[in-house]
């Protein structure tokens, strides 16, 4: 099993374009590793200085969403199309914060993941439990209902171009992190969900990322982990220090 390790920011709704233009250069900066993806989720706006940017280095660049319709009269949405045109590869998909604050659900989440993968973007799918939800022992069955809807009808094909994060909503933004074996212990629920629903080449070939509250400290223990494959970095991504103290630490 040799899985590739990704770590990647998720800017969020931060920076201007000369903000942006200014960290990705500093990351880009940093050492390229062996087996190590590094890749920059920048808003909208920055996304074509941030391509240029990282231009000829090892960072590769995603959207942080897509509507599921190649084009049409949608005000302020993003397609597939446009994410390719800019030079994007990745694009996360379902985010708790799509699914808190702009009523993402598991079928808007299946019809983005059909628009990536039908325009050849890399898709990383996010999935996690609120704080309520894990203190009255639903994780594992609201992380089997998100993959069952986010990943309804995929084939073992498609499934295998699929990155996973798993992402406690209670963690994010919150210093709270996943102990490192909470966050194992899902990560490993997620696999055997993966070899139960397609087979163990697809579960073991799939890479599953780590995100909530990851910095520099953390990262380390956190990577260790057997199942965990890479971390999807919010508040320490912001930061070409603290970002490469992550990559540093894998
Ligand atoms: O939501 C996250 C990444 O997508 C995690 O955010 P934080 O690292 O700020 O907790």
């Amino acid at each position: 099993m040799n899985r590739r390790i990704m770590v990647a920011g998720n800017w969020k709704m931060y920076k201007t374009i000369d903000q942006a233009v200014a960290l990705a250069k500093a990351v880009a900066a940093g050492p390229a590793r062996q087996g190590l993806d590094v890749l920059l989720c920048p808003n909208f706006v920055c996304l074509e200085a941030v391509v240029r940017a990282v231009a000829g280095s090892h960072v590769q660049v995603g959207g942080q969403n897509l509507h599921w319709q190649d084009e049409g009269a949608f005000t302020a949405e993003i397609s597939g199309p446009m994410l390719r045109s800019v030079g994007a590869s990745h694009v996360i998909i379902g985010h708790s914060e799509r699914r808190q604050f702009f009523g993402e659900t598991e079928k808007t989440v299946r019809m983005r993941l059909a628009a990536a993968l039908r325009h050849g973007l890399k898709p990383i799918v996010c999935v996690g439990e609120t704080q309520a939800e894990r203190e009255s022992g639903q994780t594992d069955d609201v992380l089997a209902s998100q993959l069952a809807g986010g990943l309804a009808g995929l084939s073992a094909a498609e499934m295998v171009k699929v990155t996973l994060a798993y992402e406690p909503v209670w963690a994010i933004g919150t210093g709270l992190t996943a102990s490192d074996e909470q966050a194992q212990q899902v990560h490993a629920f997620i696999r055997a969900w993966l070899a139960a629903r397609f087979d163990n080449q697809v579960a073991n070939s799939c890479g599953i990322l780590y995100g909530g509250s990851v910095k520099p400290a953390n990262a380390a223990g956190l990577l260790r982990q057997k199942d965990i494959d890479g971390a999807l970095v919010g508040g320490a991504s912001l930061d070409a220090d603290s970002f490469l103290g992550i990559i540093a630490a894998v």
